[in-house]
């Protein structure tokens, strides 16, 4: 390895470095001119010197081959014509770099007394020695740095005088002592420490302290040094730019001026300054044990500093952690060659020392709470570099070379921040983080962009529903309509016609082209909704991925990074991060909770249109009623024991509220079936359209049409799900339809279909005739091959009303008191409560009381199988139309044959017979069934046909749909309900009431 070296690479272990020796010989002075001495020292080349014997004869022929001429090599050798320059810039200038960075070193001038130690160390005015030479250079390079770098400069000198260390600075503080610090650097307690940074400040010191050295003449030098002088020079250098972790470089340079050693004999000291030399020549002893303990190679031997000051002072300069220059001095007098030799020999084996060299780093953490004087700080730096540039611009730079160098500085500024405040470590794990969290940034994005595509899809959807179902409500109402002509028509051509002419065919509508492109548009956001989903679901298993990538490499920190304060920047970085995530998946809930509402209120607004239509068609059977029913002051006159149908909607509805006359049961009411009804009327009663129901309910009963379905979708807060093709049904408000209370009045309720989905409620009014037979016998299509229904007898008191919900049992029984139905005793007697009832027979149950499961075995008492003979002719003609009438219409429920309540023309009843007053024969026809999701429409009461009248008696107030429903668009188009589906019409089974 090349001494010196130029630069240090930070090695934490440091690296093992010789000590660099160097030769200096001295001119020859006058004095030993004048002696008669020769020179006998002679520099061979820059590095070797040859030394002479000065008492070799020539004419001793026998020592003529043991020449006494030695050649010594060291690192570097000057003769009397080297100058101070020469030697400081070959021995201590290398060292001055490393000081600054933190390394410590040493330079020692070492040699017999008057040999040229002081001369080379502190030199003359005109010449100065090492130390001011280094100072200069040392507070230059300090300046030259100091834009980046701010330094503590210190200055300590002392020496060594009969083992005494005294402060050359300040005399009286006496003798000081030497003290090993905690991690054994040697420092002097109390020695006065002058910190400036200014070289002839400097060089006043030493000349005031060297005054203050020990001086005395001796025979071998006139200005003889009697002590070991050391000066000492702390360097503490850190950077401008704060940073958590800041860190602090301090090297120590010793230039130590050894006392000569001394012969006594050639001094001729006697006296004090023999005792002075005694010392001198003792602690150097002791520094030349050191020496050879130290240059012995491969040796394991124990290193004794403790012999002297000296050794103990230069403990780290000669074999611990600091670069050694030695300048042996000698003199090239003959008369000096023993001192000469001596000198020589021990330089040489200083050689051999080698020492380990490390940086002195001193890393200062700042807690974070000390953030705001480092920004302090910096800001005042700030201030500083502003100001600088102020005063080059005022020097006429360029102000281009200016931002040039501004801008190398900030880059500097920014590479010695980023070097000290983020080791790669760090950095890494933090890239990694960022990345994790960025990337999951742009997942939720692309996540809240699907969520907010779906709903789009979803509202669109809704609104082609929309036409479809304004489309096929106008089909059903055409359908009606055209129904209605052909009834009238039928009736006007009853006397002539007789067995009738077969039935006409409604004509099919077009479908508009609106209609159609609603479809195909639905067809293709049902297609884009499922690439959606799919795509939503990829993006969230992504998401998934990226948060627990984003937890483990949180979990490696504590591994990873060391610093405290370093995993807390991390830390903090990952609750910014977290905090971010957290605040996306806030934006993307508000945006859905936006589409939700946009979405409740489109189902609002087709509640609302749903109930205009309602209100128109209410009005339509009012006039109806108006027409034909019997007057209202009969139905009320029948007494609180019926719900009455209130003949004027209240004011915040438009619906006419159905309250139940009086709360008074009769004795024989069931409480506990009274129970639950009374609940649900008044519930009914509070609202303006009825609360609606769950999809249990929904299905209990039977499948609702497209807008009860709507109409249910709205009630959940998310938006439905898509609903396409014939799925979607229709009902029909029978504005101008005209139902009354014949037979076929019960089969256009029949043949209302009904949709496969959804919740009907059904509201139906059976004003009975006083002992009206009134068989309510009706089969749901959906389940009409498994629960044919019939009514079980009852017995009806007149103005009975049978009110029908699809609120269960109770309701039913309810209504049973309010039909003051009379239950047959035996086997037949519904027991209560039901709770194996089916639904469908709850519901029938609630739409006449006493209806239950039609069995084939189990006919029920109530069943009339001989019709009374006095109609059957007429009962034959109204069978044949109904036959032909039920060809032209048409079910819902994708395929499913409806099966249409059968009535049963009026035949004189057995109760007026009085055999059986519980087998009243009931001629109006069943309940209507409306499918308006939770709208509960009552039944206006309607005037029966004349043909349908039995009798003179008032006319029934029957059960009529105030909202038939209408086909389907399926219905349009599906298979027409043939004749023979009516089988409970050819059974010719008759249900008392
Ligand atoms: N290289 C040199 N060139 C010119 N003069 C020199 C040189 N070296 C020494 N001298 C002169 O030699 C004399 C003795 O030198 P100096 O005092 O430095 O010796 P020293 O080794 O320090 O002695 P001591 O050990 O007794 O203090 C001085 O007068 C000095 O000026």
């Amino acid at each position: 390895m090349p001494w010196p070296p130029t630069t240090l690479d930070f090695q934490p272990q440091g690296c093992v470095l010789p000590s660099q020796v160097a030769l200096r010989v001295r001119p020859i002075s006058v004095a030993e001119l004048e002696e008669g001495a020769t020179l006998i020292a002679h520099k061979v080349d820059e590095q070797m010197v040859v030394l002479m014997d000065p008492m070799e004869d020539p004419d001793d022929i026998l020592r003529a081959h043991r020449s006494r001429e030695k050649s010594y090599l060291f690192d570097v050798a000057f003769d009397f014509t080297a100058t101070q320059e020469m030697v400081y810039q070959a021995t201590t200038k290398s060292l001055i770099e490393g000081v600054i960075s933190g390394y410590n070193a040493t330079v020692f001038a070492y040699g017999p007394t008057g040999c040229g130690k002081t001369y080379t160390m502190l030199g003359t005015d005109h010449e100065p020695g090492i130390y001011v030479r280094t100072l200069n250079d040392l507070f230059h390079a300090i300046e030259e740095t100091s834009n980046d770098m701010e330094y503590e400069v210190s200055m300590s000198y002392l020496e060594i005088y009969n083992e005494m260390i005294r402060d050359l600075l300040n005399p009286a503080l006496g003798y000081l002592e030497l003290r090993e610090d905690s991690k054994g650097v040697i420092q002097v307690a109390g020695i006065t420490e002058v910190s400036t940074i200014n070289a002839k400040e400097i060089m006043q010191l030493l000349v005031k302290g060297n005054r203050q050295r020990t001086q005395e003449p001796t025979a071998a030098n006139r200005t003889s040094s009697r002590s070991h002088a050391v000066l000492q020079v702390a360097v503490r250098q850190r950077s401008r730019v704060k940073n958590v972790l800041q860190e602090v470089r301090q090297g120590r340079l010793f230039m130590v001026d050894l006392a000569g050693s001394e012969r006594a004999s050639q001094t001729q000291n006697r006296g004090q300054r023999m005792k002075e030399g005694a010392h001198i020549n003792r602690s150097l002893l002791a520094l030349g044990n050191c020496i050879n303990a130290l240059s012995d190679r491969g040796s394991s031997k124990y290193v004794n500093y403790r012999d002297s000051k000296l050794t103990r002072l230069l403990k780290d300069s000669l074999g611990g952690n600091s670069r050694t220059v030695m300048i042996a001095h000698i003199s090239p007098a003959s008369s000096a060659f023993e001192e000469s030799r001596n000198t020589l020999t021990y330089a040489g084996r200083a050689k051999n020392i080698k020492t380990r060299v490390k940086q002195n780093l001193l890393s200062v953490s700042y807690h974070i709470a000390q953030y705001t004087s480092i920004i302090a700080d910096l800001r005042s730096e700030i201030q500083r570099l502003k100001c600088k540039i102020d005063q080059q611009a005022g020097r006429g730079q360029p102000r281009g070379r200016l931002e040039q160098a501004d801008l190398r500085h900030v880059q500097a500024e920014v590479q010695v921040h980023g070097g000290q405040g983020e080791p790669a470590e760090m950095g890494q794990l933090r890239e990694q983080l960022v990345s994790a969290f960025q990337e999951q940034m742009d997942v939720r994005r692309h996540l809240l962009e699907l969520e907010n595509r779906a709903m789009e899809v979803q509202i669109d959807t809704s609104r082609h529903l929309l036409t479809i179902a304004g489309w096929e409500h106008e089909q059903s109402r055409r359908a009606l309509k055209w129904r209605e002509e052909q009834r009238k028509e039928s009736y006007s051509k009853e006397g002539s016609e007789k067995d009738s002419d077969p039935g006409e065919e409604q004509p099919d509508l077009l479908e508009p082209p609106e209609v159609a492109s609603a479809r195909e548009s639905i067809a293709a956001l049902v297609g884009e909704q499922k690439k959606l989903r799919e795509q939503k679901l990829a993006l969230e298993q992504r998401c998934r991925e990226l948060r627990a990538r984003g937890r483990r490499l949180e979990e490696t920190l504590p591994r990873r990074i060391g610093s405290e304060e370093q995993r807390e920047v991390l830390s903090l970085l990952c609750r910014v991060h977290e905090l971010e995530v957290e605040n996306t998946e806030m934006q993307s809930r508000a945006l859905l909770r936006d589409g939700a509402l946009r979405h409740r209120r489109e189902a609002v607004r087709r509640l609302e249109q749903h109930r205009s239509l309602c209100d128109e068609i209410i009005q339509g059977q009012r006039q109806i009623i108006d027409g034909r029913a019997p007057p209202r002051g009969r139905a009320r006159a029948e007494g609180p024991r019926h719900p009455i149908i209130h003949p004027s909607p209240p004011q915040d509805s438009s619906l006419p509220k159905i309250t139940l006359a009086g709360a008074t049961l009769t004795p024989d009411s069931d409480p506990e079936s009274v129970k639950v009804p009374s609940c649900e009327f008044r519930r009914w009663q509070d609202s303006t359209l009825p609360p609606l129901g769950t999809d249990s309910e929904a299905h209990r009963v039977f499948k609702a049409s497209p807008r009860a379905w709507q109409a249910k979708s709205s009630s959940v807060p998310t938006p439905p799900p898509i609903q396409i093709g014939g799925l979607v049904t229709q009902e029909s408000p029978p504005q101008d339809s005209r139902i009354d209370s014949s037979p076929e009045s019960s089969e256009n309720l029949a043949e209302i279909p009904l949709s496969h989905r959804g919740v009907c409620v059904c509201v139906c009014v059976c004003v009975h005739a006083p002992t009206h037979p009134c068989p309510l016998l009706l089969r749901c299509s959906h389940h009409a091959a498994q629960s044919p229904l019939r009514s079980p007898p009852c017995q009806t008191q007149p103005g009975t009303g049978c009110y029908s919900s699809t609120r269960g049992p109770g309701i039913s029984r309810l209504l049973q008191h309010r039909c003051n139905h009379t239950w047959p005793s035996g086997p037949h007697r519904p027991t209560s409560p039901l709770p194996q009832e089916s639904s469908e027979q709850l519901w029938v149950e609630a739409v006449c009381p006493g209806y239950r499961r039609l069995s084939s075995h189990d006919p029920g008492p109530g069943c009339v199988t001989e019709e009374s003979p006095g109609k059957k002719r007429e009962q034959s003609l109204e069978a044949k139309r109904r036959k032909r009438r039920s060809r032209s219409f048409e079910v819902t429920g994708q395929g499913t044959q409806l099966s249409h309540p059968k009535t049963h023309p009026p035949g004189p009843h057995p109760a007026e017979s009085g055999s059986d007053h519980r087998v009243p024969g009931c001629g109006h026809p069943a309940p209507g069934v409306r499918h308006l999701g939770k709208v509960s429409l009552p039944l206006a009461k309607v005037r029966l046909p004349p043909s349908q009248n039995t009798g003179p008696r008032e006319p029934s107030p029957l059960a009529v749909p105030l909202h038939p429903a209408g086909g389907s668009r399926r219905a349009a188009r599906g298979p027409r309900l043939p004749a023979s589906t009516n089988t409970q019409g050819k059974d010719g089974r008759l249900w008392h009431n």
